[in-house]
Protein backbone atom coordinates (compact mmCIF):
# COMPACT_ATOMS: atom_id res chain seq x y z
CA UNK A 1 0.00 0.00 0.00
CA UNK A 2 1.17 3.48 -0.61
CA UNK A 3 1.25 5.78 2.01
CA UNK A 4 -1.45 8.06 3.46
CA UNK A 5 -1.78 11.30 1.46
CA UNK A 6 -2.45 14.59 1.99
CA UNK A 7 -6.05 15.72 0.68
CA UNK A 8 -7.78 18.95 -0.01
CA UNK A 9 -11.37 19.24 -0.08
CA UNK A 10 -13.24 21.75 -1.91
CA UNK A 11 -16.67 21.74 -1.83
CA UNK A 12 -19.80 20.67 0.43
CA UNK A 13 -21.24 17.91 0.97
CA UNK A 14 -24.40 17.10 2.51
CA UNK A 15 -22.98 13.54 4.15
CA UNK A 16 -19.93 13.40 6.51
CA UNK A 17 -19.41 9.92 4.70
CA UNK A 18 -19.60 11.04 1.06
CA UNK A 19 -16.91 12.75 -0.96
CA UNK A 20 -18.10 15.87 -2.58
CA UNK A 21 -17.05 16.25 -6.04
CA UNK A 22 -13.61 17.91 -6.67
CA UNK A 23 -12.11 16.04 -3.24
CA UNK A 24 -8.69 15.17 -4.16
CA UNK A 25 -7.78 11.66 -3.17
CA UNK A 26 -4.35 10.69 -3.99
CA UNK A 27 -3.39 11.76 -7.40
CA UNK A 28 -6.58 11.56 -8.50
CA UNK A 29 -10.25 14.09 -8.29
CA UNK A 30 -13.26 12.68 -6.95
CA UNK A 31 -16.51 12.95 -9.73
CA UNK A 32 -19.29 11.55 -8.97
CA UNK A 33 -20.91 8.55 -7.52
CA UNK A 34 -21.07 5.66 -9.15
CA UNK A 35 -23.00 3.19 -6.53
CA UNK A 36 -22.70 2.15 -3.10
CA UNK A 37 -22.53 -1.32 -1.54
CA UNK A 38 -22.51 -2.86 1.74
CA UNK A 39 -19.22 -1.58 2.96
CA UNK A 40 -17.84 0.85 0.34
CA UNK A 41 -18.90 3.76 -1.98
CA UNK A 42 -17.61 3.75 -5.56
CA UNK A 43 -16.82 7.24 -6.77
CA UNK A 44 -16.11 7.81 -10.77
CA UNK A 45 -12.16 9.84 -10.89
CA UNK A 46 -9.96 11.79 -13.31
CA UNK A 47 -6.62 12.28 -12.41
CA UNK A 48 -5.48 15.40 -11.33
CA UNK A 49 -3.32 17.43 -13.00
CA UNK A 50 0.54 17.86 -12.54
CA UNK A 51 0.67 14.22 -11.14
CA UNK A 52 1.98 10.93 -12.54
CA UNK A 53 -1.41 10.32 -13.12
CA UNK A 54 -1.72 12.89 -15.58
CA UNK A 55 -2.84 12.15 -18.64
CA UNK A 56 -4.26 8.95 -17.43
CA UNK A 57 -8.15 7.78 -18.20
CA UNK A 58 -10.57 8.14 -15.56
CA UNK A 59 -10.62 5.63 -12.83
CA UNK A 60 -13.13 4.36 -10.43
CA UNK A 61 -12.56 4.80 -6.95
CA UNK A 62 -13.93 2.27 -4.35
CA UNK A 63 -13.53 3.86 -0.35
CA UNK A 64 -13.93 1.80 1.84
CA UNK A 65 -14.37 3.35 5.35
CA UNK A 66 -13.43 1.84 8.94
CA UNK A 67 -13.31 4.24 11.17
CA UNK A 68 -17.19 3.92 12.93
CA UNK A 69 -16.48 -0.05 12.59
CA UNK A 70 -16.05 -2.17 15.71
CA UNK A 71 -12.64 -3.39 15.15
CA UNK A 72 -13.90 -6.83 14.34
CA UNK A 73 -15.90 -5.44 10.82
CA UNK A 74 -12.61 -3.04 10.92
CA UNK A 75 -10.69 -6.19 10.26
CA UNK A 76 -13.15 -7.81 7.67
CA UNK A 77 -12.87 -4.62 5.11
CA UNK A 78 -8.98 -4.57 5.66
CA UNK A 79 -8.86 -8.64 5.12
CA UNK A 80 -11.72 -7.51 1.87
CA UNK A 81 -9.16 -4.87 0.77
CA UNK A 82 -6.25 -7.48 0.97
CA UNK A 83 -8.51 -9.63 -0.80
CA UNK A 84 -9.04 -7.46 -3.93
CA UNK A 85 -5.54 -6.27 -4.01
CA UNK A 86 -3.93 -9.60 -4.04
CA UNK A 87 -5.85 -11.24 -6.87
CA UNK A 88 -5.62 -7.96 -8.35
CA UNK A 89 -1.84 -8.25 -8.58
CA UNK A 90 -1.81 -12.02 -9.20
CA UNK A 91 -4.96 -12.32 -11.73
CA UNK A 92 -4.30 -10.04 -14.34
CA UNK A 93 -7.05 -10.45 -16.88
CA UNK A 94 -9.21 -8.72 -19.44
CA UNK A 95 -12.02 -10.23 -18.50
CA UNK A 96 -11.74 -8.86 -14.49
CA UNK A 97 -11.42 -5.70 -13.36
CA UNK A 98 -8.07 -3.77 -13.57
CA UNK A 99 -6.47 -2.75 -10.55
CA UNK A 100 -4.38 0.72 -10.74
CA UNK A 101 -3.41 0.96 -6.71
CA UNK A 102 -4.58 0.94 -3.21
CA UNK A 103 -3.68 3.04 -0.22
CA UNK A 104 -5.29 4.24 2.86
CA UNK A 105 -6.78 7.73 2.90
CA UNK A 106 -6.03 9.89 5.45
CA UNK A 107 -8.57 12.94 5.85
CA UNK A 108 -8.49 14.63 8.77
CA UNK A 109 -11.46 17.02 7.67
CA UNK A 110 -13.76 13.82 7.33
CA UNK A 111 -13.62 11.73 10.18
CA UNK A 112 -15.87 9.01 8.95
CA UNK A 113 -13.76 8.71 6.32
CA UNK A 114 -10.33 9.08 7.65
CA UNK A 115 -8.32 6.05 7.67
CA UNK A 116 -10.35 4.60 4.75
CA UNK A 117 -9.24 1.82 2.03
CA UNK A 118 -8.92 3.32 -1.12
CA UNK A 119 -8.69 1.28 -4.28
CA UNK A 120 -8.20 2.56 -7.35
CA UNK A 121 -9.98 0.82 -10.63
CA UNK A 122 -9.90 0.56 -14.03
CA UNK A 123 -13.91 2.45 -14.32
CA UNK A 124 -16.09 0.64 -15.99
CA UNK A 125 -19.06 1.93 -18.36
CA UNK A 126 -22.39 0.16 -16.37
CA UNK A 127 -22.73 -2.92 -14.58
CA UNK A 128 -24.87 -6.31 -15.76
CA UNK A 129 -27.50 -5.07 -12.90
CA UNK A 130 -27.89 -1.79 -15.17
CA UNK A 131 -28.00 -3.72 -18.24
CA UNK A 132 -30.93 -6.57 -16.66
CA UNK A 133 -32.65 -3.96 -15.27
CA UNK A 134 -32.88 -1.87 -18.48
CA UNK A 135 -33.70 -5.09 -20.39
CA UNK A 136 -30.35 -6.70 -22.04
CA UNK A 137 -30.33 -6.58 -25.96
CA UNK A 138 -31.24 -10.03 -27.29
CA UNK A 139 -27.88 -9.90 -29.05
CA UNK A 140 -25.73 -9.30 -26.35
CA UNK A 141 -27.07 -12.39 -23.85
CA UNK A 142 -25.31 -15.40 -25.16
CA UNK A 143 -21.54 -12.94 -25.45
CA UNK A 144 -22.42 -11.53 -22.17
CA UNK A 145 -22.77 -15.37 -20.27
CA UNK A 146 -19.48 -16.53 -22.49
CA UNK A 147 -17.13 -13.91 -21.33
CA UNK A 148 -18.57 -14.28 -17.70
CA UNK A 149 -17.70 -17.87 -18.08
CA UNK A 150 -14.02 -16.60 -19.58
CA UNK A 151 -13.70 -14.52 -16.38
CA UNK A 152 -14.73 -17.02 -14.10
CA UNK A 153 -12.73 -20.00 -15.91
CA UNK A 154 -9.69 -17.55 -15.21
CA UNK A 155 -10.05 -17.15 -11.87
CA UNK A 156 -10.88 -20.92 -11.26
CA UNK A 157 -8.19 -22.02 -13.62
CA UNK A 158 -5.29 -19.58 -11.20
CA UNK A 159 -7.37 -21.46 -8.36
CA UNK A 160 -9.23 -18.53 -6.86
CA UNK A 161 -13.32 -18.88 -6.20
CA UNK A 162 -15.15 -15.03 -6.61
CA UNK A 163 -17.35 -16.03 -3.81
CA UNK A 164 -19.68 -12.69 -4.65
CA UNK A 165 -20.86 -13.44 -8.58
CA UNK A 166 -23.80 -11.48 -8.71
CA UNK A 167 -25.01 -8.71 -11.95
CA UNK A 168 -23.75 -5.80 -9.58
CA UNK A 169 -20.03 -7.59 -10.09
CA UNK A 170 -20.19 -8.02 -13.53
CA UNK A 171 -18.96 -4.57 -14.87
CA UNK A 172 -18.84 -3.72 -18.67
CA UNK A 173 -16.71 -1.84 -20.59
CA UNK A 174 -17.52 1.18 -22.53
CA UNK A 175 -17.70 -1.10 -25.82
CA UNK A 176 -19.80 -3.69 -23.58
CA UNK A 177 -17.14 -6.58 -23.11
CA UNK A 178 -17.45 -8.21 -19.07
CA UNK A 179 -14.95 -7.25 -16.32
CA UNK A 180 -15.94 -9.36 -13.71
CA UNK A 181 -15.71 -7.12 -10.48
CA UNK A 182 -15.62 -7.20 -6.42
CA UNK A 183 -13.21 -9.78 -5.25
CA UNK A 184 -13.54 -8.90 -1.73
CA UNK A 185 -14.62 -12.20 -0.45
CA UNK A 186 -12.50 -14.00 -3.30
CA UNK A 187 -11.05 -16.86 -1.72
CA UNK A 188 -7.72 -18.87 -2.52
CA UNK A 189 -8.30 -22.42 -3.24
CA UNK A 190 -5.74 -24.92 -1.13
CA UNK A 191 -6.33 -28.26 -3.70
CA UNK A 192 -10.30 -28.06 -3.88
CA UNK A 193 -11.21 -25.80 -1.47
CA UNK A 194 -11.02 -22.60 0.26
CA UNK A 195 -12.17 -20.56 2.84
CA UNK A 196 -14.42 -17.45 2.80
CA UNK A 197 -15.94 -15.27 5.48
CA UNK A 198 -19.23 -15.70 6.11
CA UNK A 199 -20.81 -13.36 4.03
CA UNK A 200 -22.25 -13.33 0.56
CA UNK A 201 -25.42 -12.01 -1.53
CA UNK A 202 -28.48 -14.46 -0.60
CA UNK A 203 -30.09 -14.21 -3.67
CA UNK A 204 -26.90 -16.11 -5.08
CA UNK A 205 -25.88 -18.56 -2.27
CA UNK A 206 -26.13 -22.39 -3.48
CA UNK A 207 -28.25 -24.79 -1.54
CA UNK A 208 -25.29 -26.21 0.82
CA UNK A 209 -24.29 -22.57 1.88
CA UNK A 210 -27.10 -22.47 3.93
CA UNK A 211 -26.49 -25.32 6.11
CA UNK A 212 -22.24 -24.71 5.84
CA UNK A 213 -20.61 -25.14 9.37
CA UNK A 214 -19.14 -21.61 10.26
CA UNK A 215 -14.95 -22.80 11.06
CA UNK A 216 -12.64 -21.01 12.38
CA UNK A 217 -11.28 -20.19 8.36
CA UNK A 218 -14.90 -19.22 7.97
CA UNK A 219 -17.37 -21.20 5.19
CA UNK A 220 -15.93 -24.05 2.86
CA UNK A 221 -16.50 -22.55 -0.44
CA UNK A 222 -15.52 -24.31 -3.94
CA UNK A 223 -15.84 -23.52 -7.17
CA UNK A 224 -19.23 -24.77 -7.60
CA UNK A 225 -20.51 -22.21 -5.62
CA UNK A 226 -19.09 -19.47 -8.55
CA UNK A 227 -21.25 -22.12 -10.92
CA UNK A 228 -24.59 -21.81 -9.30
CA UNK A 229 -24.21 -17.95 -9.40
CA UNK A 230 -23.60 -18.45 -12.77
CA UNK A 231 -26.57 -20.41 -12.86
CA UNK A 232 -28.70 -17.63 -11.43
CA UNK A 233 -26.99 -14.91 -13.51
CA UNK A 234 -28.08 -16.39 -16.79
CA UNK A 235 -31.73 -16.72 -15.62
CA UNK A 236 -31.45 -13.26 -14.78
CA UNK A 237 -30.33 -12.05 -18.02
CA UNK A 238 -32.58 -13.65 -20.27
CA UNK A 239 -35.97 -13.64 -17.70
CA UNK A 240 -35.67 -9.30 -17.58
CA UNK A 241 -34.09 -10.35 -13.61
CA UNK A 242 -36.39 -12.96 -12.71
CA UNK A 243 -34.71 -15.39 -10.38
CA UNK A 244 -35.80 -19.29 -10.87
CA UNK A 245 -36.43 -19.40 -7.23
CA UNK A 246 -39.64 -17.87 -5.35
CA UNK A 247 -40.51 -15.56 -2.73
CA UNK A 248 -41.11 -12.34 -1.63
CA UNK A 249 -37.63 -11.53 -0.18
CA UNK A 250 -33.90 -13.04 -0.16
CA UNK A 251 -34.51 -15.17 2.90
CA UNK A 252 -37.74 -16.46 1.24
CA UNK A 253 -35.83 -17.59 -1.98
CA UNK A 254 -33.51 -18.85 -0.11
CA UNK A 255 -35.97 -21.07 1.42
CA UNK A 256 -36.82 -22.16 -2.05
CA UNK A 257 -33.16 -22.98 -2.72
CA UNK A 258 -32.91 -25.25 -0.07
CA UNK A 259 -36.41 -27.23 -0.44
CA UNK A 260 -34.87 -27.69 -3.92
CA UNK A 261 -31.18 -28.59 -2.21
CA UNK A 262 -33.17 -31.11 -0.50
CA UNK A 263 -35.36 -32.57 -3.31
CA UNK A 264 -38.32 -31.70 -2.21
CA UNK A 265 -39.23 -29.22 -4.85
CA UNK A 266 -38.19 -29.26 -8.59
CA UNK A 267 -36.31 -26.48 -10.62
CA UNK A 268 -38.85 -24.09 -12.05
CA UNK A 269 -37.13 -21.73 -14.81
CA UNK A 270 -38.99 -19.17 -16.77
CA UNK A 271 -39.97 -19.78 -20.05
CA UNK A 272 -38.72 -17.12 -21.43
CA UNK A 273 -34.85 -18.96 -21.41
CA UNK A 274 -34.39 -20.28 -24.45
CA UNK A 275 -33.38 -24.46 -24.43
CA UNK A 276 -30.02 -24.10 -24.97
CA UNK A 277 -29.13 -21.49 -21.67
CA UNK A 278 -32.04 -23.16 -19.78
CA UNK A 279 -30.36 -26.37 -19.93
CA UNK A 280 -27.06 -24.56 -19.16
CA UNK A 281 -28.29 -22.60 -16.31
CA UNK A 282 -30.06 -26.27 -15.16
CA UNK A 283 -26.74 -27.73 -15.19
CA UNK A 284 -25.27 -24.37 -13.30
CA UNK A 285 -27.99 -24.94 -11.00
CA UNK A 286 -27.14 -28.96 -10.18
CA UNK A 287 -28.62 -28.64 -6.66
CA UNK A 288 -25.08 -30.16 -4.93
CA UNK A 289 -21.79 -29.54 -5.51
CA UNK A 290 -21.30 -32.71 -6.46
CA UNK A 291 -23.65 -32.77 -9.17
CA UNK A 292 -22.52 -29.07 -10.08
CA UNK A 293 -18.70 -30.03 -10.05
CA UNK A 294 -18.67 -31.31 -13.79
CA UNK A 295 -19.87 -28.27 -15.02
CA UNK A 296 -16.83 -25.99 -14.80
CA UNK A 297 -16.50 -22.42 -16.45
CA UNK A 298 -14.25 -24.34 -18.61
CA UNK A 299 -16.79 -27.04 -20.05
CA UNK A 300 -19.81 -24.58 -19.94
CA UNK A 301 -17.00 -22.54 -21.94
CA UNK A 302 -16.58 -24.89 -24.27
CA UNK A 303 -20.59 -25.78 -25.00
CA UNK A 304 -21.13 -21.83 -25.29
CA UNK A 305 -18.09 -22.13 -27.41
CA UNK A 306 -19.82 -25.51 -29.82
CA UNK A 307 -23.23 -23.23 -29.85
CA UNK A 308 -22.02 -19.86 -31.33
CA UNK A 309 -19.42 -21.82 -33.64
CA UNK A 310 -22.08 -24.05 -34.98
CA UNK A 311 -24.58 -21.13 -35.81
CA UNK A 312 -26.79 -21.56 -33.76
CA UNK A 313 -25.62 -18.98 -31.34
CA UNK A 314 -28.24 -16.48 -32.06
CA UNK A 315 -30.60 -18.54 -32.28
CA UNK A 316 -29.54 -20.11 -28.88
CA UNK A 317 -29.28 -16.73 -27.40
CA UNK A 318 -32.69 -15.01 -28.24
CA UNK A 319 -35.12 -15.64 -31.16
CA UNK A 320 -35.97 -18.86 -29.74
CA UNK A 321 -39.73 -19.27 -28.24
CA UNK A 322 -39.89 -20.16 -24.60
CA UNK A 323 -39.45 -23.92 -24.12
CA UNK A 324 -39.51 -26.26 -20.13
CA UNK A 325 -36.19 -27.44 -21.92
CA UNK A 326 -35.10 -29.38 -18.79
CA UNK A 327 -31.23 -30.40 -17.76
CA UNK A 328 -30.00 -31.52 -21.66
CA UNK A 329 -26.83 -32.40 -19.74
CA UNK A 330 -25.93 -34.88 -22.44
CA UNK A 331 -26.85 -32.83 -25.21
CA UNK A 332 -23.70 -30.95 -26.31
CA UNK A 333 -21.88 -33.93 -24.91
CA UNK A 334 -23.32 -35.99 -27.54
CA UNK A 335 -23.04 -33.90 -29.71
CA UNK A 336 -19.19 -32.87 -29.47
CA UNK A 337 -18.33 -36.75 -29.13
CA UNK A 338 -20.63 -37.84 -32.07
CA UNK A 339 -20.10 -35.04 -34.24
CA UNK A 340 -22.52 -34.27 -37.08
CA UNK A 341 -22.45 -37.21 -39.50
CA UNK A 342 -24.08 -38.94 -36.04
CA UNK A 343 -26.56 -36.39 -35.66
CA UNK A 344 -28.19 -37.21 -38.97
CA UNK A 345 -31.03 -40.06 -38.59
CA UNK A 346 -34.69 -38.70 -37.35
CA UNK A 347 -37.63 -40.36 -37.36
CA UNK A 348 -40.60 -38.14 -39.18
CA UNK A 349 -44.28 -38.25 -37.94
CA UNK A 350 -45.06 -41.87 -39.29
CA UNK A 351 -45.12 -43.46 -41.40
CA UNK A 352 -46.55 -45.74 -38.77
CA UNK A 353 -46.57 -49.34 -40.05
CA UNK A 354 -49.29 -51.73 -38.47
CA UNK A 355 -49.27 -55.41 -37.74
CA UNK A 356 -47.01 -56.82 -40.09
CA UNK A 357 -46.28 -60.72 -41.01
CA UNK A 358 -44.14 -61.02 -37.96
CA UNK A 359 -47.01 -59.19 -35.50
CA UNK A 360 -44.57 -56.39 -35.15
CA UNK A 361 -44.94 -53.48 -34.85
CA UNK A 362 -48.47 -54.15 -32.94
CA UNK A 363 -48.70 -50.12 -31.55
CA UNK A 364 -48.45 -46.71 -32.01
CA UNK A 365 -47.04 -43.96 -29.64
CA UNK A 366 -46.80 -40.44 -30.59
CA UNK A 367 -44.06 -38.53 -28.85
CA UNK A 368 -45.24 -35.64 -26.58
CA UNK A 369 -42.42 -33.36 -25.49
CA UNK A 370 -43.21 -31.56 -22.52
CA UNK A 371 -41.53 -28.23 -23.53
CA UNK A 372 -43.85 -26.22 -24.18
CA UNK A 373 -42.00 -24.00 -26.46
CA UNK A 374 -41.00 -27.20 -28.51
CA UNK A 375 -44.48 -28.05 -28.69
CA UNK A 376 -45.77 -25.19 -30.46
CA UNK A 377 -42.20 -25.23 -33.15
CA UNK A 378 -43.20 -27.07 -36.31
CA UNK A 379 -39.74 -26.78 -37.82
CA UNK A 380 -38.13 -30.12 -36.20
CA UNK A 381 -35.17 -27.86 -34.49
CA UNK A 382 -32.24 -29.85 -32.77
CA UNK A 383 -32.76 -28.14 -29.53
CA UNK A 384 -36.26 -29.60 -29.44
CA UNK A 385 -35.60 -33.17 -30.19
CA UNK A 386 -35.57 -36.34 -28.11
CA UNK A 387 -33.27 -39.23 -27.83
CA UNK A 388 -33.72 -43.06 -27.24
CA UNK A 389 -32.05 -45.31 -25.68
CA UNK A 390 -30.08 -48.30 -26.34
CA UNK A 391 -31.03 -49.96 -23.26
CA UNK A 392 -33.71 -48.68 -21.35
CA UNK A 393 -32.08 -50.20 -17.95
CA UNK A 394 -28.98 -48.16 -18.09
CA UNK A 395 -28.71 -44.43 -17.89
CA UNK A 396 -28.59 -41.89 -20.48
CA UNK A 397 -25.14 -41.86 -21.46
CA UNK A 398 -22.86 -40.59 -24.20
CA UNK A 399 -22.95 -44.58 -24.99
CA UNK A 400 -26.59 -45.33 -24.18
CA UNK A 401 -28.41 -43.02 -26.63
CA UNK A 402 -29.38 -43.33 -30.20
CA UNK A 403 -28.32 -41.30 -33.41
CA UNK A 404 -31.68 -41.19 -34.38
CA UNK A 405 -33.96 -38.11 -32.88
CA UNK A 406 -37.58 -37.86 -32.26
CA UNK A 407 -39.64 -34.41 -32.22
CA UNK A 408 -43.07 -33.80 -30.41
CA UNK A 409 -46.06 -35.14 -32.45
CA UNK A 410 -43.68 -37.81 -34.35
CA UNK A 411 -45.84 -41.35 -34.23
CA UNK A 412 -43.26 -43.83 -33.86
CA UNK A 413 -43.76 -47.70 -34.50
CA UNK A 414 -43.82 -49.38 -30.98
CA UNK A 415 -43.49 -52.63 -30.63
CA UNK A 416 -43.89 -53.68 -27.47
CA UNK A 417 -43.14 -52.61 -23.33
CA UNK A 418 -41.06 -53.20 -20.50
CA UNK A 419 -42.36 -52.49 -17.17
CA UNK A 420 -39.32 -52.11 -15.15
CA UNK A 421 -36.59 -50.29 -16.73
CA UNK A 422 -34.37 -47.23 -15.08
CA UNK A 423 -37.20 -44.71 -13.98
CA UNK A 424 -37.57 -41.81 -15.98
CA UNK A 425 -39.02 -38.27 -14.76
CA UNK A 426 -40.11 -35.13 -17.17
CA UNK A 427 -40.16 -31.33 -16.85
CA UNK A 428 -43.47 -31.88 -15.28
CA UNK A 429 -42.29 -34.49 -12.54
CA UNK A 430 -44.05 -37.41 -14.18
CA UNK A 431 -42.22 -40.56 -13.46
CA UNK A 432 -42.54 -44.03 -15.16
CA UNK A 433 -40.21 -47.09 -15.75
CA UNK A 434 -42.13 -48.37 -18.70
CA UNK A 435 -40.49 -48.02 -21.61
CA UNK A 436 -41.48 -48.77 -25.41
CA UNK A 437 -39.44 -50.53 -27.78
CA UNK A 438 -39.51 -48.47 -30.82
CA UNK A 439 -38.60 -49.31 -34.51
CA UNK A 440 -36.50 -46.91 -36.56
CA UNK A 441 -36.32 -45.77 -40.20
CA UNK A 442 -34.79 -48.37 -42.50
CA UNK A 443 -30.86 -47.65 -42.34
CA UNK A 444 -30.96 -46.69 -38.73
CA UNK A 445 -28.27 -48.14 -36.82
CA UNK A 446 -28.94 -49.79 -34.44
CA UNK A 447 -32.85 -50.71 -35.84
CA UNK A 448 -34.53 -50.35 -32.62
CA UNK A 449 -34.37 -47.47 -29.35
CA UNK A 450 -36.54 -47.15 -26.38
CA UNK A 451 -38.76 -44.19 -25.93
CA UNK A 452 -39.42 -43.67 -22.36
CA UNK A 453 -43.36 -43.72 -21.62
CA UNK A 454 -43.19 -40.08 -19.94
CA UNK A 455 -42.35 -39.04 -23.71
CA UNK A 456 -45.89 -40.03 -24.86
CA UNK A 457 -49.17 -39.63 -23.85
CA UNK A 458 -50.42 -42.67 -25.36
CA UNK A 459 -50.95 -46.00 -23.39
CA UNK A 460 -51.24 -49.12 -26.56
CA UNK A 461 -52.28 -52.55 -25.76
CA UNK A 462 -48.90 -53.87 -26.39
CA UNK A 463 -47.17 -56.97 -25.42
CA UNK A 464 -44.34 -57.22 -22.97
CA UNK A 465 -41.19 -57.19 -24.89
CA UNK A 466 -39.84 -60.81 -23.61
CA UNK A 467 -42.97 -62.07 -25.01
CA UNK A 468 -43.04 -60.61 -27.93
CA UNK A 469 -39.10 -61.03 -28.36
CA UNK A 470 -40.32 -64.74 -27.55
CA UNK A 471 -43.58 -65.01 -30.01
CA UNK A 472 -41.97 -63.05 -33.14
CA UNK A 473 -38.91 -65.13 -33.00
CA UNK A 474 -40.25 -68.33 -31.54
CA UNK A 475 -37.54 -68.68 -29.36
CA UNK A 476 -37.00 -67.73 -25.57
CA UNK A 477 -36.63 -64.20 -24.37
CA UNK A 478 -33.72 -62.56 -25.28
CA UNK A 479 -32.03 -59.87 -23.30
CA UNK A 480 -31.36 -56.19 -23.97
CA UNK A 481 -31.24 -55.12 -27.20
CA UNK A 482 -33.61 -56.46 -29.67
CA UNK A 483 -33.42 -56.30 -33.21
CA UNK A 484 -36.52 -55.63 -35.39
CA UNK A 485 -36.97 -55.40 -38.72
CA UNK A 486 -36.79 -51.26 -39.68
CA UNK A 487 -39.71 -49.23 -40.68
CA UNK A 488 -39.36 -46.42 -43.76
CA UNK A 489 -38.59 -43.03 -42.91
CA UNK A 490 -37.54 -40.05 -43.70
CA UNK A 491 -33.17 -38.94 -42.22
CA UNK A 492 -33.20 -35.52 -40.56
CA UNK A 493 -30.94 -33.72 -38.74
CA UNK A 494 -30.43 -32.76 -35.31
CA UNK A 495 -29.09 -33.26 -31.92
CA UNK A 496 -29.61 -35.92 -29.41
CA UNK A 497 -31.92 -34.46 -26.59
CA UNK A 498 -32.12 -37.13 -23.66
CA UNK A 499 -34.89 -36.74 -21.32
CA UNK A 500 -34.16 -35.85 -17.73
CA UNK A 501 -32.53 -39.02 -15.88
CA UNK A 502 -33.95 -39.04 -12.78
CA UNK A 503 -30.99 -42.06 -11.68
CA UNK A 504 -28.93 -39.27 -12.14
CA UNK A 505 -31.28 -37.16 -9.89
CA UNK A 506 -32.25 -39.42 -7.50
CA UNK A 507 -28.55 -39.76 -6.60
CA UNK A 508 -28.38 -36.32 -5.90
CA UNK A 509 -30.81 -35.59 -4.19
CA UNK A 510 -30.75 -38.72 -1.70
CA UNK A 511 -26.87 -37.49 -0.85
CA UNK A 512 -27.81 -34.01 -0.24
CA UNK A 513 -28.01 -33.48 3.34
CA UNK A 514 -31.70 -32.22 4.26
CA UNK A 515 -31.33 -28.25 5.69
N1 LIG B 1 -14.56 -0.18 -11.35
C1 LIG B 1 -15.84 0.22 -11.37
N2 LIG B 1 -16.31 0.98 -12.37
C2 LIG B 1 -17.60 1.37 -12.40
N3 LIG B 1 -18.52 1.00 -11.46
C3 LIG B 1 -18.11 0.25 -10.44
C4 LIG B 1 -16.77 -0.19 -10.34
N4 LIG B 1 -16.66 -0.95 -9.23
C5 LIG B 1 -17.88 -0.99 -8.67
N5 LIG B 1 -18.76 -0.27 -9.39
C6 LIG B 1 -20.19 -0.09 -9.10
O1 LIG B 1 -20.29 0.51 -7.85
C7 LIG B 1 -21.33 -0.06 -7.08
C8 LIG B 1 -20.81 -0.43 -5.70
O2 LIG B 1 -19.85 -1.43 -5.86
P1 LIG B 1 -19.34 -2.30 -4.64
O3 LIG B 1 -18.34 -3.25 -5.19
O4 LIG B 1 -18.92 -1.44 -3.53
O5 LIG B 1 -20.58 -2.93 -4.04
P2 LIG B 1 -21.63 -4.06 -4.47
O6 LIG B 1 -20.90 -5.14 -5.20
O7 LIG B 1 -22.77 -3.42 -5.16
O8 LIG B 1 -22.17 -4.49 -3.10
P3 LIG B 1 -21.52 -5.34 -1.93
O9 LIG B 1 -20.31 -4.62 -1.46
O10 LIG B 1 -22.59 -5.32 -0.91
O11 LIG B 1 -21.20 -6.68 -2.51
C9 LIG B 1 -21.87 -1.20 -7.85
O12 LIG B 1 -23.10 -0.84 -8.40
C10 LIG B 1 -20.88 -1.45 -8.94
O13 LIG B 1 -21.55 -1.84 -10.12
Amino acid sequence: MTPPLGLGGTTECDRSDLLPPGYRVGGWVVAEVIGSGGWATVYAARPAGGGPEEGRPDVALKIMPTAALAPRQARRIVESARREVELGRRLGHPRLIGFLETFVLCAPDRPALDGAIVLVMERAAASLRELVDAGVPEADRGRLIAEICEGLAHLHRSGWVHADLKPENVLLGADRSVRLSDFGLATELTGTHGYAPPMGTLDYLPPERWRAPLGELGVLVRPTADIWALGIVIHEVFSSGGSPFSGATPVARGAAVQEYGAGRAPLRMDHALPPFWRALAADCLAPTHAARAPHTADSLLARISAQQAAGAGAGAGAGRRPGRARAAVLATALCGIAGAALCADAVRAGPYAPSGPTGVPTGAVRVFNAERGCQERADRDAQCSLGLAVDPRKPYAPDNVVPTRVWHGDVLAAVCELADGRPIVDEEDRRSTRWFRIRLPAGSAPSAAWLPAVRTKDRPSLPGCEEASAGSRGGPAPGFPYEYPPVAAAGLRGIHRPVLDPGTRGNVTSTAPRS
